[in-house]
């Protein structure tokens, strides 16, 4: 089993230097770039720094307009690092997690003003679907521990991919379920990842109601569609799996996988017109994003945004940036968002906006 007193060496060299984590929770393998070396000892392998490509591309092309310049320290789009390794982690890691309770900050007010204009704009049929966020700012006494909060990101969410981006004195961390885009050959795969309940003290009946509730299948299908009318504006190869139940820490999700067949496109070409899907952004997609530029009070900057990696030979993997939050010093930015349509309740779906939050409140 890979020692966790390695990764946190690891991770601490990355906070000092600057790097960037990603693990993949299906092959069990975390990737690190670093500026500088990783001592041999730490039992990682080295790459070469052609065979693997870094990328943090911002959910907006346009970032930082709104007040603080929060993100414009850190790199964006492509990002080199002279040393690349890998490791391997055990299925070791791969414990059943159950829930616990973190409180969050007050900003209902606030929601309640973003949620009301988007709603506006549904009833008014210019919308069908807004995913409206919150940027929660925590402040604490000292400086956050980077490598304890990524290593709990990994015990706590076995299921998820976790990435660490650490970069001018900041750092972008997460925990995500979600895959945007996945390219193996000409394979092509998607997810459909929305809609969502949190767990309860009865799970099995919960994740039930969950496969059959009306207002969350609707939420799913607009991003199901709107997957495969864009995959199949490049094939017609393209078929769809079952919806299914996802089991997280916290909370269910429905998920369902889209598979296309293609040789033509590579996979930033892909990120770019999948990016954002109706689970990150809305339906009808310029609209919504137009809603999310102008109403919400922060910069998205790296949350819900395309994190990625590409091997040499082209494949590779690319998930959003959810259950995330960017780290300052002693200040941490944490984000969620939630899926607005017609039938959505404003408390019930600031609710669901803080049980997300504690993928990250947790790991601190
Ligand atoms: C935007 C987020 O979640 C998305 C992913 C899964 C389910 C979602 C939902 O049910 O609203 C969201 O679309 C977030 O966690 O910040």
């Amino acid at each position: 089993m890979y020692e966790p007193s390695n990764i946190i060496m690891i991770l601490e060299i990355l906070q000092k230097n600057g790097g960037f984590f990603f693990y993949n929770p299906i092959n069990k393998r975390g990737v690190v770039g670093c500026k500088s070396e990783l001592p041999e000892e730490l039992g990682v392998t080295t790459l070469n720094e052609s065979e693997i490509s870094f990328f943090a591309i911002p959910f907006f092309s346009d970032i930082n307009k709104k007040g603080e310049g929060l993100w414009n320290t850190m790199k964006m789009g492509e990002i080199t690092f002279p040393y690349c390794y890998s490791i391997l982690f055990s299925v070791g890691t791969q414990k059943k997690t159950t829930p616990t309770y973190v409180n969050v900050v007050d900003d209902y007010e606030k929601w309640c003003d973003l949620f009301d204009i988007i709603m506006s704009n549904i009833k008014a049929r210019e919308v069908e679907k807004v995913v409206a966020s919150r940027q929660v700012e925590i402040l604490f006494d000292k400086d956050i521990n980077l490598a304890s909060c990524v290593l709990n990101l990994l015990k706590n969410n076995p299921q998820s991919y976790v990435f660490a981006y650490i970069y001018g004195g900041k750092a972008f961390i997460g925990a995500t379920p979600e895959i945007l885009v996945e390219k193996c050959g000409s394979r092509i795969q998607s997810y459909a990842v929305a809609g969502t309940f949190p767990k309860c003290e009865n799970n099995e009946k919960r994740g039930k109601e969950l496969l059959n509730d009306i207002k969350n299948n609707h939420e799913h299908k607009i991003v199901i569609e709107e997957i495969v009318s864009t995959m199949r504006t490049v094939t017609n190869k393209v078929s769809i799996g079952m919806t299914e139940l996802m089991e997280l820490k916290n909370l269910f999700h429905l998920k369902t996988s889209i598979v296309a067949t293609d040789g033509q496109k590579n996979l930033i070409e892909w990120v770019r017109l999948l990016h954002p899907t109706p689970a990150m952004g809305g339906k009808p997609r310029k609209k919504a994003l137009k809603l999310i530029e102008k109403y919400e009070q922060h910069d998205r900057g790296l949350f819900a945004a395309p994190i990625g990696i590409v091997e040499k030979n082209g494949d590779g993997i690319f998930v959003v940036g959810i259950r995330s939050a960017l780290i300052d010093g002693n200040k941490i930015y944490a984000y969620a968002g939630c899926g607005i349509v017609e039938q959505s309740d404003c408390r019930e779906e600031y609710e669901e906006t803080n049980t997300k939050l504690r993928t990250i409140l947790e790991a601190l």
